[in-house]
Order: structure tokens, then sequence, then C-alpha cells
């Protein structure tokens, strides 16, 4: 049974009054949504073990195949979870000019990924130590300028180099995920749910039990365009001091080994396999957050390489080349 989330009223003396965030309408055009498996957490509470292995079941498969899981009924009611985003809407309506400078994302002073982000343009140069930490994102409707600089895309394709990131399903689809069958499919809108996204470093630890899957923001369908698009997101830490290795010692990977077939856990087998030192987590996000570009801006990091006809953008960090779709 999950404990009730029970947070302070909304109306407590000396809060400011929130305007409730209205849902903007879903798209109505027929799209080839990527399908995703849900994990209902009520479900552990039915006194059938069979209907709870069921779950677990399907819990595995969306965690190896899938990397992307719709999360319900997780103790938190669609009530309490829309107030987060009157809360970011307040946030965004209500910042000042002087305080989105005093807060400007300065990963260079600040070490941290956290701060006010203009919507285009960032400022970051290197060495920044990123944590876990909740982003309240606006993603700006549509704009001819930026469309014109990003080609459409508002986040580069990327696999969240983290354990896991809770992003709470939107309305405004243009989250997009790299399916098994190499096509960008976007993620549907389930209300109330949260999206889990594996990240590389869950799929290191777990020996590529645990699969992470790329994926990007571009702009939504056509009939979403000229909405604003608010993204509220949980990135989960790491201990910055550990390796990137699989965690060998545990029954999981005792009993059945490492599952050889996914990204990240292949690329660092082979730095292993070369006798190249296995970096840490802190090493290995320092390295992509420091090279995270607007997609407005030029990455000089990337390289574009053809493989078997279809275009792929190469990075490379600490001797781990990353494949990309482009
Ligand atoms: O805004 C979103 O839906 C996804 C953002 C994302 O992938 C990220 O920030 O890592
Ligand atoms: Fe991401």
């Amino acid at each position: 049974m999950t404990a009730p989330f029970n947070p302070p009223a909304a109306d407590l003396a000396g809060k400011p009054k929130v305007t409730p965030w209205v849902p903007p309408p879903t798209s109505k055009l027929d799209i080839d949504w990527a399908k995703l498996r849900t994990i209902d957490l009520s479900i552990l509470d039915n006194p059938d073990p069979t209907v709870v292995q069921d779950l677990v079941d399907t819990c595995r498969v969306a965690i190896r195949d899938d990397g992307f899981i719709f999360l319900e009924h997780y103790g938190i009611s669609i009530e309490q979870l829309h107030r987060q985003f009157d809360i970011a809407q307040y946030l965004h309506q209500h910042i000042s000019d002087e305080d989105k400078e005093r807060l400007h994302w300065n990963p260079d002073e600040s070490g941290t990924f956290a701060g006010w982000k203009p919507m285009w343009g960032w400022r970051s140069k290197n060495g920044p130590v990123g944590q876990g930490y909740f982003r309240q994102a606006l993603y700006y409707a549509s704009d001819d300028v930026v469309h014109a600089k990003g080609k459409g895309t508002r986040m580069n394709g990327h696999c969240d180099f983290g354990t896991t990131t809770m992003l709470f399903s939107v309305p405004i689809s243009s989250l997009q995920i790299w399916g098994r069958d190499e096509q960008w499919r976007y993620v549907p809108y389930k209300p109330g749910s949260l999206v889990i996204n594996i990240g590389e470093t869950l799929e290191l630890v777990s020996g590529g039990h645990f699969r992470a899957t790329r994926h990007r923001v571009v702009d939504p369908p056509a009939d979403q365009l000229s909405s604003d698009r608010l993204s509220l997101v949980l990135f989960q830490a790491s201990e910055g001091d550990l390796r990137m290795e699989p965690a060998y010692q545990s029954p999981l990977l005792q009993r059945e080994g490492c599952f050889d077939s996914q990204g990240a856990y292949r690329e660092f087998k082979r730095l292993r396999e070369r006798g190249v030192p296995i970096p840490t987590n802190r090493q290995w996000r320092e390295v992509q957050i420091a090279d995270a570009h607007h997609p407005t801006d030029a990455a000089p990091n990337d390289k574009i390489v053809v493989k078997e006809g279809k275009r792929f953008i190469q990075r490379e960090y600490l001797g781990v080349n990353i494949l990309l779709p482009a």
C-alpha cells in the first residue's frame, strides 16, 4: 500500500494565490503513437498472487525491452499532480527579469544543472556536476526563428545519464522515443500518470537488463503548434564516485549474467575489453552535460555517419562512442 501523499493545503495563510493550470487540448490527429506498457502499482495490493505475478512479469518486459513505462496509481491524485502544474505555470508567469538574471543557469560557477534557462542561447561552457533535480520547463509555442534554427527539434536525441527519470505525462505531445524498429514515435498522453524513463547508469549497473531508451523533444503535431508546453521532470541522481560498472554481486546478474544486446552496457564492455579505465558516474554525466547543446547551437563534438543508408550522429565521450539517430 502506497503511503498517502499529504502536502500542506494550497490556501494556507501567506501562500500566493495560484491560478489553476488548464490542461490544453490533446492532439486530434491520427498519430502512430509509441506503445508503452503500464505498471499499475495498486495491483501490488491484490490478494491474488497470480495477478501480482502478472504485474511483475509486465514490469520485467517493460524494463528490458522498452525503457519507457507508464506508472499509474502511485499514491498521488490527479488533483495533487495538477497542483504541480499550477505552481510551474505560476513560476513561469511571475519570475522577474531580475530573478532570471540572478538565477541564470551557470554550470561553471554553480556546478549543477539547475538554474533558469532561456528559450535558447544557453551560456553554459564546461565543468558542471549534474545532480538529481526537479525541473519545471516551459517549451514556448512553436516560434518561426527557433523552428528554423533548430529544424523543429527542441531537445536533441539522448539517453538520460542518471538512474531513472520521472516525466509527468503532459497533453502537448513533443516527447518522442526511438523504437527498436528505428522509428521516432510520440509518447501519448495518459492523464495523471508518470512516464518512467530508464537512464544509462541503471542500464550499466543492471548489466543491460534495464534499457536506457533514446528520446528527444520536437515540435508537437500540427494541431498543437500554437500551445505552450509545460513539462515537469524529476531526474534521479546517482553516487558520483561509483564506477560505471555492472553490480556483478546482484542475485539477478549472478543468476542470469549480463544482457549483451544494449547500448550503454555494450559500449562500456568494449571499453573494459580495450583496457580503458571505466569512468565514474560523475565523470560520465559531467562530460555529457558539458557537451549539452540546445538544438539551435552548433555541436562541435557531433559527427554525422551513415550506416546502412541511415544518418546517425556520432559523439565520443571518454573513449565511448555514442550513436544517435540524426
Ligand atoms: O520534456 C520532456 O518531455 C523530456 C525532456 C528530456 O528528455 C530531458 O530533459 O532529459
Ligand atoms: Fe531526457
